[in-house]
C-alpha cells in the first residue's frame, strides 16, 4: 500500500501564469518527503498535481509527467477521481463534515466510492481508520456524535483517518499543523511517522524544525523573482539538507536570512 512517485519536467499553469516550472523529483515508496521555501513558491501548487487536485480550480493545468509506480497520472485513459483515491490528501484547515458524525466521516470516502458496505466492514473500517490515525481511544465510546465536536488536533486526525479509509497508497499533507497547538503539532508528527511504515508521506511545512523531525527527503522550493514561476532549488536527504545544502540559497534560507 505504497508507492514511488516520479515527477519528469512538470510545468504548473493557473491559466496563463506559469506557477511551477521545470519540477523533476522521486519519492520513494515508505518515506516522509517535506517540501519547504518561502511563501508563493509553488509548494501548495504542486503538491496539488500529485493527485491531480489542482485541476478542481479552472484554467490550471500541467505539462511533464507524474508517475505512480511508473503509470502516467495524467494518461487520458485515467479517471481523476481513481487517482485521488489513490492519493489521498489532508488539508490545512481540518476540514470534517461538521453534522456528520465521527464515524460517519471516517466512512465518508469509502461511501463515495459507491461501493456497498455492511454494517460489520463500516465498523471494521472506521475503527481500523481511527486506530491508524491514533484517535480511536479518544472517540471509540462517541462514534456517533457530530466530527464537529472534536478537538482542532483530533478534528485533524479525524481526517487523516477519512484519508485512510480508502486504502490509498499516497498520503498528501498540506500544512497539516499550521491550525494546531503544540501538543496536537506533535501528536500529529509522530503519527506521520507511524503512517509512513505503510504509505508514501509528502507534507508542505513552513516549519523547519518540523520538515527535519519528520521527513526522510527535503525539496527546497523557491522563487528566482517575483511574478517568476517557483522551482526546485535542491533535494536530497533531509540531514544533508539541513546540515550541508549545496545551493545557496537553501543555506540562506533554512539559516533564516529569508523567507
Ligand atoms: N487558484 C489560483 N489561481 C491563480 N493563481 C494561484 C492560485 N493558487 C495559487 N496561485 C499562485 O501560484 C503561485 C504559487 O502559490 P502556492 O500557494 O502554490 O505557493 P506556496 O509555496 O504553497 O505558498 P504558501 O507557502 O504561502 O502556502 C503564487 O504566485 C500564487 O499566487
Amino acid at each position: 500500500m505504497s508507492k514511488r512517485i516520479d515527477v519528469t519536467d512538470l510545468n504548473v499553469y493557473y491559466g496563463k501564469f506559469k506557477a511551477v516550472e521545470g519540477v523533476n523529483l522521486s519519492i520513494q515508496p515508505r518515506t516522509v518527503t517535506a517540501f519547504i521555501g518561502p511563501s508563493g513558491c509553488g509548494k501548495s501548487t504542486f503538491l496539488r498535481t500529485l493527485n491531480r487536485m489542482h485541476e478542481v480550480i479552472p484554467g490550471a493545468y500541467v505539462e511533464g509527467r507524474v508517475e505512480l509506480d511508473g503509470d502516467n497520472l495524467y494518461a487520458p485513459e485515467v479517471d481523476p477521481v481513481m487517482v485521488r483515491r489513490e492519493v489521498g490528501m489532508v488539508f490545512q484547515r481540518p476540514n470534517p463534515f461538521p453534522t456528520m458524525s465521527i464515524k460517519e466521516n471516517v466512512l465518508a470516502g469509502v461511501r463515495l466510492n459507491s461501493r456497498r458496505i455492511s454494517a460489520a466492514q463500516a465498523n471494521e473500517i472506521a475503527e481500523r481508520s481511527l486506530r491508524q490515525a491514533n484517535l480511536w481511544n479518544e472517540v471509540k465510546d462517541r462514534l456517533n456524535s457530530p466530527g464537529s465536536g472534536l478537538s482542532g488536533g483530533q478534528q485533524q486526525r479525524l481526517c487523516i483517518a477519512r484519508a485512510i479509509a480508502v486504502r490509498p497508497e499516497v498520503i498528501l499533507m498540506d500544512e497539516p499543523c499550521s491550525a494546531l497547538d503544540p501538543i496536537s503539532t506533535l501528536a500529529i508528527e509522530d503519527l506521520i511517522g507511524e503512517l509512513k511504515e505503510v504509505y508514501t508521506v509528502v507534507i508542505v511545512t513552513h516549519n523547519m524544525q518540523q520538515a527535519s523531525r519528520v521527513s526522510d527527503q527535503t525539496a527546497f522550493f523557491n522563487l528566482a523573482a517575483q511574478g517568476k514561476p517557483g522551482r526546485l532549488i535542491e533535494v536530497g536527504a533531509t540531514e544533508t539538507i539541513f546540515s550541508n545544502p549545496t545551493k545557496k540559497a537553501t543555506e540562506d534560507y533554512i539559516t533564516g536570512r529569508f523567507g
